[in-house]
């Protein structure tokens, strides 16, 4: 049947079934030419081909919105499912050098696993020949546990490095120092006062006071204030008057009276840093590979944050409660971008978006890393500390921590310091990720942390990977070519 026919034919027919005794009139108007009718067959063939374009329009951007919103997870298992050996497949933003555009990271977001559950457990292909299993431990902070993770090897050599490399004090002890300092400042009690007045609030709380890394617990500070009797109107804190009555270095000699001993600071351990960039020992990259697949940050990010960090505890070492990484408020600069940032910004914190905690020995006692407030309902700083208790207080408390994870060489634990900002971004802090080193009763215990730095303003992080992208002007050809590629300035004096 011709398009002709066709025509006619429908035409012949009224809406209401009955032939028409009208003249018969093609129905629609033609122009002389090809037949364009849309009653044609080829006017049904440009629809229907409209049609099934509009229809794989739709279907990709479902598709589109779908990975975009949800690129993290997806990765996550894709990767997890991915033979081993098979390395993971980086978005192409992540590995290119940076445009110009301020927005040119727009597009890169972050993976953040799966919990799932407590006790979840999924496979994950980081070396080539085996397969390994990432447990979750808790969802508030989202926390995982691998072991094996390192090989036996791996522990011994990266020990070894840090011991050549030299370990240092973590903290040092307070009076170490400070008196020859203050001596030959020659400072007035009023200047020193202002020193000590953090809050400039005209009165010393006594953790002003000694606030310089020694831990105090409620006793303590009772102890103090009776010691002192410096508090002459009992109202807990020191007027200048009061603070007056006390010679220069009166705090000084209490402390060193009572000898505070290494146990009464907040960490008592050593560490040293090893860069893991290019020229590093094999074994040091090798991790920073290895992290950077499970935890599937782009490469960039990994390759500027902090080197490894090597810790050491002796009996009875410890650290007690902390965050790796404090609040991020719009005036707080993170130390890794600082070269991209106001540099007015009152305050400063680490920006460790992931720590990737290693243990490279099994301790014979103690020195499990707890988490006080793991999947707690709340979290309430004020419940911390409660008729006495400090949760926070890693040598008293541990055994009233929700979590505890014990030190088995190779294992190696990670969790998120922030949350996700429902953007494939960087949140808020994550104030469930508190957490400590528990007292080592017997033996040494060695850690490594690996920490991913990230600055949540997104734009800051961004300008940051540009300024350190550009080669140096004036350069010769040969540093040329080595600055092609991304170079850190080191954030570490000691490295
Ligand atoms: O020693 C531990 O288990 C925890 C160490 C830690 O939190 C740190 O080094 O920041
Ligand atoms: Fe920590």
């Amino acid at each position: 049947m011709t398009d002709n026919q066709e025509t006619v034919e429908a035409e012949d027919v009224t809406p209401s079934g009955r032939s028409s005794t009208l003249p018969l009139r093609p129905p629609c108007e033609r122009l002389p030419g090809p037949k364009t009718s849309v009653c044609s067959r080829s006017y049904f063939v440009v629809v229907m081909v409209f049609f099934h374009v509009y229809i794989v329009n739709v279907i990709a951007l479902l598709f589109y919105v779908h990975y975009s919103s949800s690129s993290g997870q997806e990765d996550a298992s894709r990767s997890l499912d991915a033979p081993s050996g098979v390395h993971h497949q980086q978005r192409p933003e992540s590995r290119r050098t940076p445009p110009s555009k301020p927005e040119f990271m727009r597009d890169v977001s972050l993976t953040r696993m799966e919990g799932v559950r407590v006790g979840h457990v999924q496979k994950v292909s980081l070396v080539p020949g085996k397969v390994h299993e990432m447990r979750t431990l808790s969802l508030k902070p989202l926390l995982f546990e691998i072991p094996g993770f390192l090989s036996d090897d791996e522990c011994r050599v990266v020990m070894q490095l840090a011991q050549l490399k030299g370990l240092m004090e973590s903290q040092l002890m307070v009076q170490e120092g400070q008196e020859e300092l203050a001596k030959e400042l020659n400072l007035r009690p009023e200047e020193i006062f202002n020193l000590l007045d953090i809050n400039q609030d005209g009165q010393l709380q006594l953790q002003e006071v000694l606030r310089d890394g020694i831990w105090l617990t409620p006793e303590n500070l009772r102890e103090i204030y009776a010691g002192l009797k410096a508090d002459k109107d009992d109202n807990g804190l020191l007027s200048l008057e009061e603070f007056r009555l006390l010679s220069n270095d009166a705090f000084q000699r209490f402390l060193l009276q009572r000898g505070v001993k290494r146990s009464q600071l907040v960490r008592n351990s050593r560490h040293t840093w090893l860069y893991q960039g290019k020229g590093a020992h094999r074994v040091l990259q090798e991790i920073k590979e290895r992290v950077t697949r499970l935890t599937r940050v782009p490469h960039t990010l990994v390759d500027l944050s902090e080197p490894l960090q090597v810790v050491r505890y002796e009996e009875g070492g410890h650290y007690h409660a902390h965050h790796d990484s404090g609040p991020v408020y719009p005036e707080t600069a993170c130390s890794h971008t600082r070269l991209a940032a106001n540099t007015s910004t009152p305050f400063e914190t680490s920006c460790r978006y992931i720590t990737v905690l290693f243990y490279l020995n099994s301790v014979d006692g103690g020195g499990e890393t707890a988490f006080p407030v793991a999947d707690n309902r709340t979290y309430d700083e004020v419940c911390l500390i409660q008729n006495d208790v400090d949760l926070m207080d890693t040598r008293r408390n541990c055994d009233k921590s929700n979590l505890r994870v014990r030190p088995t060489k190779g294992t190696a634990v990670f969790w998120y310091n922030y949350l996700s900002d429902g953007r494939g971004w960087v949140g808020v802090q994550d104030e469930y990720a508190l957490h400590g080193g528990c007292v080592v009763t017997r033996g040494t215990k060695w850690i490594a942390n690996k920490w991913i730095n990230v600055d949540p303003d997104y734009q800051r992080q961004a300008r940051y990977q540009q300024l350190v992208s550009q080669p140096p002007e004036e350069e010769n050809d040969e540093d040329l070519t080595m600055n092609t590629h991304i170079q850190k300035p080191s954030i570490h004096q000691d490295l």
